[in-house]
């Protein structure tokens, strides 16, 4: 007879799952799946705890998919707290059923209702959605739960909590409730959720995996005390070796300030919240998990179950409210046993509160201070060292060679290439990021050049007094001058393109009212 089964380390699946799972390059079972998939194979109702990023996802996705039938019926319910969880996961069971060829569809708010009904009448067997959209689709009368076996709560403190209970008991009750089976997933479980679960579930078996940390120690985790937290970031973000990184703030306004500031000063970064529409927050998505987008400023929409490869940093720019979201924000980074960074700022008012986190979620955040500006100086040689190694390796410099042939009959070769090198630093320490072109005109009107000043902490300073300055020193009218965007330290002025030059050699290194300013041209985000 055939053999159609195979082991994915002791647990028996099928020959469509397994090969499914290693094309995913899955080889051995993480522990959450080892004890968990069993369990669920096996018709049980189960509680999964385990930290961020250890395959949570497939710990309950491969054992659902697997009790799958081959009929257009929806067989299994994934409830999420947030949109791009939901997308997300559905992308994973959709790989994970590729070869037993399972539909799975996503349904959340913010896409056509219409589109996703017409995607249910074709025939899906896995839901994954939001609860809200999915009530509308039950008092529609547009979606059909009476098939439905498996119920997943991913993220189940998140989608028990008080916000959400109402809801999930609406959708629980359009979900026979003989024979189905629930399960809860999440990196935290409070314990509240425990009682809670008991209302639903039958005889749950709870699977915990790491009870002494909840944060994954393949994350080094360390704070910085300022209360000039942008500035702070600032160095941070100019000393630390960042592949793609999370900002997480408190507040959506804070998304967007804090977005603003930083695209003013060259960072590539773009926000992410609940108050953008869905096209906003999927092209957002789209850039980063594309590495088109390197920073990423998020209200805490962001900070569960998102699996995006090669995030380096986790940045709490504004302290969690709770242990539960300091675990969840951290491990955004650190997963599928990769090495990440988590670093929170905090004002000294702040620091019970971190303290308070730092017990509950059972792990060690160590103090440490800001990057000097040797360190930040230290950092930029190893980057010029590296820029250096590499043009020298790529060669197409021969063009040059004449100049330092001719300097040569007087100077020491040594000492003309450290000279280079100095011109070069010297360039970049005006221009800290590579992508600054020569007079930018990012976003400036046609003919216009748009210029940055920076006027550090001379909060007294004002517009008029920027473009009172400009026109005087540059000898053109005021008039010529706009000023496009106020904020705290900096500003925007945009002036016709012809007299850009002359501006920014007379504005350099000015001061106004006293104050030292910098003038460079805006950047390209
Ligand atoms: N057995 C495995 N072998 C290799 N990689 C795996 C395995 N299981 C899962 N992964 C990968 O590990 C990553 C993290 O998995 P997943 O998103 O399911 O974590 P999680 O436990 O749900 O985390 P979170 O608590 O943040 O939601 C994913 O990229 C996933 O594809
Ligand atoms: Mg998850």
């Amino acid at each position: 007879m055939k053999k159609d089964t195979e082991f994915f380390g002791d647990i028996q699946l099928s020959k469509k799952m397994l090969a499914a799972i290693t094309e995913m390059g899955f080889e051995e079972p993480s522990p959450i799946q080892s004890q968990t998939i069993p369990l669920v194979l096996a018709g049980n109702d189960v509680i999964g705890q385990a930290q961020t990023g250890t395959g949570k996802t497939a710990a309950f996705g491969i054992p659902t998919l697997e009790r799958i039938v081959d009929n257009r019926q929806i067989q299994a319910l994934v409830l999420t707290p947030t949109r791009e969880l939901a997308i997300q996961i559905s992308e994973e069971l959709t790989k994970i059923g590729k070869f037993k060829r399972i539909k799975a569809l996503p349904i959340y708010g913010g896409q056509s209702i219409d589109r996703q009904i017409r995607a249910l009448k074709f025939g899906v067997q896995v839901v994954i959605g939001t609860p809200g959209r999915l009530l509308d689709h039950i008092r529609r009368n547009t979606i059909k739960l009476d098939s439905v076996k498996t119920l997943i709560l991913d993220e189940a403190d998140e989608m028990l909590d008080m916000g959400f209970i109402d809801d999930i008991e609406t959708i629980i009750q359009n979900i026979p409730a003989e024979d189905r089976q629930t399960l809860l997933f999440s990196a935290t479980m409070p314990a509240p959720i425990a009682k809670l679960a008991g209302r639903y579930m039958k005889q749950p078996h709870k699977v915990t995996i790491s009870k002494e940390q909840l944060t994954v120690p393949l994350i080094d985790q360390w704070y910085y005390e300022t209360r000039e937290k942008l500035e702070g970031l600032c160095r941070v973000l100019d000393v630390e070796e960042i592949g793609r990184l999370i900002i997480f703030c408190r507040t959506k306004k804070g998304v967007d300030d804090l977005v603003a500031s930083l695209q003013a000063r060259g960072y590539m970064s773009d926000g992410l919240h609940g108050d953008l529409s869905q096209s906003q927050r999927d092209r957002v998505m789209k850039k980063f998990r594309d590495g088109k987008l390197e920073i990423l400023v998020a209200t805490d929409v962001a900070a569960r179950g998102l699996d995006i490869e090669d995030i380096t940093h986790v940045i709490n720019y504004d302290i969690p409210q709770d242990h539960e979201s300091y675990v969840h924000r951290i491990g955004r980074t650190g997963r599928a046993g990769k090495k990440g960074s988590a670093i929170t700022f905090i004002e000294p008012r702040e620091y019970r509160q971190l303290k308070i986190i730092e017990k509950l979620a059972k792990t060690r955040i160590i103090r440490k201070q800001l990057p000097s500006s040797a360190d930040i100086l230290e950092r930029q040689r190893e980057v010029i060292k590296t820029r250096l190694a590499q043009t020298l390796d790529r060669r197409g410099f021969t063009d040059y060679h004449s100049i330092i042939v001719d300097l040569s009959s007087d100077y020491d070769p040594v000492d003309i290439a450290a000279a280079a090198v100095k011109l070069y630093q010297e360039g970049y320490k005006e221009k800290p990021e590579e992508t600054a072109a020569p007079l930018a005109h990012t976003g400036a009107e046609p003919g216009m050049v748009r210029l940055f000043i920076n006027i550090g902490r001379s909060q007294k300073i004002r517009p008029e007094d920027i473009v009172r300055t400009i026109a005087n020193e540059a000898d053109i009218p005021g008039s010529m001058i706009g000023v496009i965007n106020i904020y705290d330290k900096f500003t925007f002025v945009e002036i016709p393109e012809d007299v850009a030059e002359r501006v920014m050699s007379v504005m350099h290194r000015n001061t106004i009212k006293g104050y030292k300013i910098n003038v460079e041209p805006a950047k390209s985000r």
